[in-house]
């Protein structure tokens, strides 16, 4: 299965659900159109309604061959003219895609720029939506940078039950994959559980955690994985951290000092500082970026379970809103299943375009 495909049947619960507004918001006009050729309903919207066009017909009677293999200018495809009930109804269905509502409103503005008055079916509107998701994506799909100081430090924050500990163990088994030693810090020492699940990672991934006593400094850990690290020549030192929001002074606090602690060895850490974002928050994640880009130098998003989740619009916000760079996305609880952000992938899957 290609990985386009593998991501689709991931988004499904994201795609389906546009998928599905898509059709309707099309079939729901083209409907109308049938019934009521004259501009019956467009006396408030003059300007959407240029007079009826006179020649619809061509283009739907001759689609080329390429045009029938992609299913698009298909004689019985459905068509609605973008008007601005239209455009209405697809800024809502936006918005209810957690795309927020200024991303959703500039999707829509975009998507109907050169479009309005024009007739339109759905796999049309799929791939422009596709492309100015897409648009708004590009620049933030960037991988994870590897530096060549060694060891490189990524410090790993999130709230808790976000995916930080499933995120390290696969980028752990990847990086490994790719012939770097890694050795991991089980920074959040007040919970047992944490530890515990981080350890069972590191051996799935073969990669050595380093733990400390329940409750003891997270700082002292950090410092002494950075000596095991740095001793044993190892490429990247990944610190998970705790992640009690709930106590925010407190975390910011633990945070700032892991990371004076571990200038203390080499000034230019942390070189990264991962933010695990789980998907199924929705609008959450966007105040979550908020908060921990006040208490940590955020340097990039890892955003996880966006399998079965409705909610995969919220990466486009969060491009939109914060530019952060997006280096993998979590589809899935098995090690290999976290990939690379691909935008227009991504894309094509949320909105359900074929490839
Ligand atoms: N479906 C799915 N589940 C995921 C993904 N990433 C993580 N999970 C699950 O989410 C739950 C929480 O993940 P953890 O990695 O333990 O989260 P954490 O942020 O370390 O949470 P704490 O250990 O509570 O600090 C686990 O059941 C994971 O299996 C993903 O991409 N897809």
């Amino acid at each position: 299965m290609s990985f386009f495909n593998k991501l689709k049947s991931r988004l499904t619960r994201s795609s389906s659900k546009l998928e599905e507004g898509l059709d309707a918001i099309v079939a729901e006009g083209g409907a109308e159109e049938a019934v009521a050729a004259a501009p019956a309903a467009s006396a408030e919207t003059p300007a959407a309604a240029p007079t009826p066009e006179p020649t619809p017909e061509p283009e739907a009677k001759k689609p080329g061959l390429l045009g029938r293999l992609i299913g698009r200018g298909a004689p019985d495809a459905p068509r609605r003219v973008l008007d601005d009930e239209m455009l209405e109804s697809l800024e809502e269905l936006l918005i209810a895609s957690d795309m927020g509502v200024d991303t959703a409103l500039r999707v829509s503005a975009n998507l109907a720029e050169g479009r309005m008055g024009r007739k339109i079916s759905v796999p049309e509107l799929k791939a422009a939506l596709a492309g100015e998701v897409a648009r708004i994506m590009e620049p933030v799909a960037k991988p994870l940078p590897i530096y060549p100081k060694k060891p490189q430090v990524v410090l790993v924050v999130g709230v808790n039950g976000s995916g930080k500990t499933t995120t390290i163990g696969k980028l752990a088994s990847q990086f490994k994959a790719a012939g770097k030693s890694v050795v991991i810090a089980a920074g959040d020492t007040f919970r047992a559980a944490a530890v515990e699940q981080l350890k069972v990672w590191g051996d799935r991934a073969g990669v050595p955690v380093l733990t400390a006593p329940e409750g003891s400094d997270p700082a002292s850990l950090a410092f002494d994985a950075m000596a095991k690290a740095e001793a044993d020549g190892a490429d990247l030192l990944m610190i998970d951290t705790a992640g009690r929001l709930q106590n925010r002074a407190d975390l910011m606090e633990e945070l700032a000092k892991i990371v004076r602690v571990i200038r203390k060895r080499d000034e230019s850490a942390p070189h990264n500082t991962l933010l695990v974002l789980d998907a199924t928050t929705g609008q959450n994640a966007l105040s979550q970026v908020e908060i921990f880009s006040k208490i940590a130098d955020v340097s990039g998003l890892v955003m996880t379970k966006l399998d079965g989740t409705a909610k995969g619009g919220v990466l486009v916000a969060l491009a939109d809103k914060f530019g952060l760079p997006i280096h993998a996305i979590g589809v899935g609880e098995q090690i290999d299943d976290l990939a690379p952000f691909d935008p227009e992938d991504f894309a094509r899957a949320l909105v359900g375009a074929e490839e």
